[in-house]
């Protein structure tokens, strides 16, 4: 089954909040955690507690863990197996991008089978080409994973690299090159930024092409809202995956905090 239908599926059944995992220092200090590998492995496990059964999609970024070292991964690799056995997918965040061969161990290490680090999908960053992704297209295609290719990204410094060529934009040929990969099969989606994606019609790109999903990072501690969403996504807000990270997990500091918080943004989400 190809990582699209299970996408597909995971919404119908749960919705198309997506729930990122982001430890910063300072939202542990805000749950009153120490930031260590204790606070670390705490943080992430009243996510998983008190969400892992409600949300389609957990997209726990990597820097996060990677700043503790070998103890940090291994608290990601206990996150990503009871995120799973929770009946959640996993979205590691870790924008990976290098040349075709380096790509091929990264392609092994997220989507090799029974590796530690075995997720659902992955974000990827285009900037040595779009082909420089291809061991990890063609794994993904096989496996029935997922790679969230960066298109537009929600930050205000995205544009100083994306828009440039005008009519002919960096972005326009990433989003144009994942819309012919998105019709060899469901392996392939976007990042588009809920702050940004307005910028996807001024730049003549037409999203409507990509057969895939839309990861649209932005939603709350960015500014973006979900009217705003689905007023640039229109008839493609269908294929939207909505990620909110801060909003939600700073609603972590008392108990039943941020399934409140969750169930509030999904419920916008879903009318
Ligand atoms: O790939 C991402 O998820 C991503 C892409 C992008 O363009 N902008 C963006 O903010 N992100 C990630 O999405 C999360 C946003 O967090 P909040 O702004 O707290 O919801 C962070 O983990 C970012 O690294």
């Amino acid at each position: 089954m190809s990582y699209r239908d299970r996408l597909e599926a995971a919404i119908a059944a749960r919705g198309r909040l997506c729930v990122g995992i982001d430890p910063s220092a300072s939202l542990l200090e805000a749950w009153g955690l120490n930031d260590d590998v204790d606070g670390l492995r705490s943080f992430s496990r009243r996510v998983v507690d008190e969400l892992g059964g409600e949300a389609a999609v957990f997209k726990p970024q990597v820097s996060f863990f990677e700043r503790f070292g070998s103890a940090g991964f291994a608290v990601l690799e206990e996150t990503i197996a009871a995120l799973r056995s929770a009946g959640a997918l996993v979205l590691a965040d870790a924008k990976r991008g290098d040349i075709g061969s380096t790509m091929a161990g990264y392609a092994e290490a997220w989507f090799g089978e029974g590796s530690p680090l075995e997720v659902d999908a992955l974000t990827v960053s285009p900037y040595l080409g779009f082909e420089s992704l291809r061991p990890a297209l063609d794994m993904a295609r096989e496996r029935g994973k997922g790679l969230y290719v960066l298109g537009l990204t929600s930050n205000p410094e995205g544009a100083s690299v994306q828009h440039v060529g005008g009519d002919a934009s960096v972005a326009k040929s990433i989003i144009d090159a994942a819309a012919a990969e998105s019709l060899t099969g469901g392996h392939v989606g976007l990042v588009i930024g809920a702050t940004t994606a307005a910028a996807a019609a001024e730049l003549g790109i037409d999203l409507s092409a990509v057969k895939g999903s839309f990861l649209t990072p932005g939603l709350g501690a960015q500014g973006a809202t979900v009217a705003d969403i689905k007023r640039s996504f229109g008839q493609d807000y269908s294929k939207v995956l909505a990620p909110s990270s801060r909003d939600i997990l700073k609603h972590g500091d008392r108990p039943g905090g941020m399934l409140e918080r969750y169930k509030e943004v999904s419920a916008e989400l879903a009318e």
